[in-house]
């Protein structure tokens, strides 16, 4: 088996693959940081590879190599955003400098595209992810100076993640109590007025790059994909703002991947001229 690591800030995600499969297994496993010691007594295998990605700092980074050097004697090969170009292209500035999570998730989106006739109508796709942060990143077709077309991350936004902002204002203020809420129109208590508020923030950010997308790339509207662990604090507020927009005709609702940088991962795995692994990321 070959063991997937998605190092989160908050949560570890991991999942396996057979060698040679097109697609990882079952839903994957999710722990806390301190959960992580006990990684290999929850496999019942024996990984011949492991891949992994990490946006939780060296610690986090030592601690995985660690674990994995203990239980298996392996070494992890690490992924982030120097990989897959062939695959992707990065419009970002300092194109190594983009979470390894958002570019390994974008090139796990890619895979859910394949065949997909929206996107290969040209529309842009959006993957909003709820995380710790909250990231809302744009694929669409970029036209070769020789008149061929490639998907390319055009660029996309970091915002506190929704349990972060709840946080934040228990934190920083003095009478605001961390908020548990659902968000509802006009909120008439503490609770549901901060809860809105950071369903309304999270949403109207993501509707923002949804129009900005639109405008950007006519005709064929944006796909949108969600994920993260905070998905559920926020899904109500985006159905009901999207049953209050027009989106057009061919607008599709949004779809769920359980863990994009995962099958992100799964994919560099399968590559056969994989030829990356034992680099210590930065
Ligand atoms: N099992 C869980 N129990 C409670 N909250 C969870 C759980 N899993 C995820 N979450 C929520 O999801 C967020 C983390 O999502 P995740 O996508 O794993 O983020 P990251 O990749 O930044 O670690 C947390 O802020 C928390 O609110
Ligand atoms: C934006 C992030 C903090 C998201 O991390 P997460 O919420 O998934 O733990 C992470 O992708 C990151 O540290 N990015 C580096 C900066 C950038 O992408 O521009």
């Amino acid at each position: 088996m070959i063991l997937l690591i998605d190092a989160g800030n908050t949560r570890v995600k991991i999942a396996w693959q057979a060698p040679g499969s097109q697609w990882r297994g079952a839903a994957p496993l999710s722990l806390t940081h301190a959960e992580l010691p006990g990684l290999a007594a929850r496999l019942d295998f024996t990984p011949r590879r492991i891949l992994a990605s990490n946006v939780a700092g060296g610690a986090m980074r030592d601690a995985l190599e660690r674990i994995c050097q203990t239980a298996w004697r392996l070494p992890i090969q690490w992924h982030d955003a120097r990989d897959g170009h062939d695959q992707l292209l990065n419009s970002y500035r300092q194109p190594a400098r983009l979470g390894a999570d958002r570019w390994l998730g974008l090139l796990g989106l890619l895979r859910h595209l394949r065949g997909d006739p929206a996107w290969q109508a040209g529309a842009p796709c959006i993957l909003a992810s709820f995380g710790t942060a909250t990231t809302l990143d744009t694929l669409a077709w970029q036209i070769q100076p020789d008149g061929t077309r490639r998907a390319a991350f055009i660029g996309g936004l970091i915002l506190p993640g929704a349990a972060l902002m709840a946080r934040s204002l228990s934190q920083g203020t003095a009478d605001l109590p961390l908020a548990q809420g659902d968000p509802v129109d006009f909120p008439t208590d503490t609770e549901a007025a901060i809860a809105s508020g950071i369903a309304a923030a999270q949403i109207g950010a993501l509707l923002r790059q949804r129009q900005r997308a639109a405008r950007a790339y006519p005709g064929v509207p944006p796909l949108l994909f969600v994920s993260g662990g905070d998905w559920p604090r926020v899904q109500e507020e985006l159905r009901t703002a999207l049953e209050h927009t027009d989106p057009g005709p061919a607008a599709q609702p949004p779809r769920w991947l359980d863990s994009p940088v995962l099958d992100g991962l799964a994919c560099l795995a399968n590559q056969e001229d994989f030829k990356t692994g034992f680099r210590r990321p930065r």
